[in-house]
C-alpha cells in the first residue's frame, strides 16, 4: 500500500525508519511514497513534495498520515485527505481532540478509515484495547499517565535531583515534547487524550470544559515532602461515566510510593480502564518517542492495509456532573500547603486559580482518600 506521511519531524522520521527497515512482511507490504514538507524546505528524500495535491491528485496514494501537529492546515488537509477517497491516519491529539466527530462522519461517509491509535499513550495499544474491551464491557472509568514529558520531568528531578528546566529540556531533546512544551507541562496534552479516550470509551463527545492541572509549578521541595509521606506525584488524568452522566480531570495526583503508577519511568505512560466484567486492565509502554509513536501509526497502516475496520462510533448524550470526581486535595499556597476534603476538581481549580492571583507559583495536586 502506497502512503504519504505530511511532516517529516520526530514522529514522520519514525514512521518512515519502521517502512524502510522491512521487518515484517506487514511493513514490507507499505511504501513511503510521498513525505510532504513545507515550501523552502530542502527536498532531501525523492519522495519529498511541498505540493500536497500531488498527493491528493495520486490515485495510487491510498493513504494519509498525518504527523505534523497542530490544529491548522492538519484539520484542512485530513478532511481534504478523507473527501478525496484516502485513508487518514494521525498521530495528532490536539487535531483529533477538536474535531474527532468530523473526521469520523466524513470518513463514514467516503467509506474510509480515520485511525488514531498513536495520539493517546505514543506506542501502547491503548485505543485498540479501548474498542475491543468496549465490545463487551460497559467502560466506566478510564485513568493513568498519559504523557511522557511530564512523566520524564518528574522521574528525573527524583532520581537525578535535575531541576525542572533540565529535566525539561532534556526531554525535548529526546524528542517527546510538544513544538510548544506547555502542551506537556500544564496537562493540555494529557487533556487532548483524556478526551479521545473518554469520548471513545463512554459513547460521547466529550467537550473541553473540565478542570486541567499541570506540573509546571512542582518544585524539589513539594517532592521531598511527598517522599517523606510516603508517596510519589505524576500528572494523572481521570475519567468516571455513571448512568448518562460523566467527568473528566487532568490534575497532578499524589500516589502511594509502591504504586505501579508511582513507579512508572522516563518517558513511559501506564494507562488504565475498568470495565464491568474484565475488571481493571492496565497498559505499560512508551508513551512518546519517534519509534513507539511509529509504531503505533504503523499499526493503523497494517490495520487499513488488512481492510481491518473498527466498530462504528456511536454518539449518546452524557452531562458533565463534577462530583463523580469529588476527592481530597492539597493546594500549595505563599509556602503552606493545604488539605480540601471531598470537593470536586472543579472546586479545587477555581480555588487554584484565585491562590493564583497572590502567589504565581502556587501549586495543587489530588491527594489519596483515607484508607487508599
Ligand atoms: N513526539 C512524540 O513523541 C509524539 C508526538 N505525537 C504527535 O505527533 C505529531 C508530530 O509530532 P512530532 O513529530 O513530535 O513534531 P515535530 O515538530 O518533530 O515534527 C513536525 C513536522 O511537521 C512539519 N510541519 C509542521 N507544519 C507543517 C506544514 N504546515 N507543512 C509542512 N510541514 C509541516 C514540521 O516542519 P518544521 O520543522 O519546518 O516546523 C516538522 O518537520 C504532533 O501532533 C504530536 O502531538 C504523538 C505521540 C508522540
Ligand atoms: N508530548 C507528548 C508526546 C506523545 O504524545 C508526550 O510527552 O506524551
Amino acid at each position: 500500500m502506497k502512503i504519504a506521511i505530511l511532516g517529516f519531524g520526530t514522529v514522520g522520521r519514525g514512521v518512515y525508519e519502521i517502512l524502510q527497515r522491512k521487518e515484517t512482511n506487514d511493513t514490507a507490504q507499505l511504501e513511503a511514497a510521498h513525505i510532504f514538507i513545507r515550501k523552502g524546505k530542502e527536498k532531501t528524500l525523492s519522495v519529498m513534495t511541498d505540493d500536497l495535491d500531488v498527493i491528493l491528485e495520486d490515485p495510487e496514494c491510498r493513504c494519509v498520515v498525518e504527523v505534523m501537529g497542530g490544529i491548522e492546515p492538519a484539520h484542512t488537509y485530513i478532511l481534504k485527505a478523507l473527501r478525496k477517497g484516502k485513508h487518514v491516519v494521525t498521530a495528532n491529539k490536539a487535531v483529533v481532540a477538536a474535531h474527532l466527530e468530523e473526521f469520523l462522519e466524513t470518513a463514514r461517509q467516503h467509506q474510509v478509515q480515520f485511525r488514531f491509535e498513536a495520539s493517546c499513550a505514543g506506542g501502547i495499544p491503548w485505543i485498540r484495547s479501548l474498542l475491543q474491551a468496549k465490545r463487551i464491557d460497559a467502560i466506566h472509568t478510564i485513568s493513568g499517565i498519559f504523557n511522557g514529558t511530564a512523566n520524564y520531568i518528574i522521574d528525573q528531578m527524583v532520581k537525578k535531583d535535575l531541576d525542572f528546566e533540565t529535566a525539561l529540556t532534556q526531554a525535548q531533546a529526546a524528542g517527546y515534547a510538544e513544538a510548544d512544551p506547555s502542551a506537556d507541562i500544564d496537562g493540555i496534552d494529557t487533556a487532548n487524550k483524556a478526551m479521545i479516550s473518554a469520548s471513545l470509551a463512554f459513547d460521547t463527545i466529550c467537550t473541553r470544559d473540565f478542570p486541567i492541572g499541570g506540573i509546571r509549578h512542582l518544585q524539589k521541595r513539594d517532592l521531598q515532602t511527598f517522599l517523606q509521606n510516603g508517596c510519589s506525584i505524576r500528572l494523572m488524568m481521570e475519567a468516571r461515566k455513571e448512568e448518562d452522566r460523566y467527568a473528566i480531570a487532568v490534575v497532578p495526583t499524589l500516589i502511594a510510593r509502591d504504586s505501579l503508577e508511582a513507579n512508572v519511568p522516563d518517558n513511559f505512560n501506564l494507562t488504565t480502564l475498568v470495565g464491568s466484567t474484565l475488571g481493571e486492565l492496565k497498559l505499560y509502554g512508551q508513551g512518546a518517542g519517534a519509534l513507539p509513536t511509529g509504531n503505533a501509526v504503523v499499526s493503523d497502516l497494517i490495520a487499513i492495509a488488512r481492510n481491518e475496520w473498527d466498530d462504528a462510533f456511536v454518539n449518546h448524550h452524557l452531562h458533565y456532573d463534577a462530583s463523580l470526581l469529588k476527592g481530597d486535595y492539597l493546594l500549595r499556597e505563599n509556602d503552606r500547603y493545604q488539605v480540601y476534603h471531598d470537593v470536586t476538581p472543579q472546586w479545587m481549580a477555581d480555588r487554584y486559580r484565585e491562590a493564583m492571583t497572590g502567589d504565581a507559583g502556587a501549586f495543587w495536586a489530588k491527594i489519596p482518600a483515607k484508607g487508599e
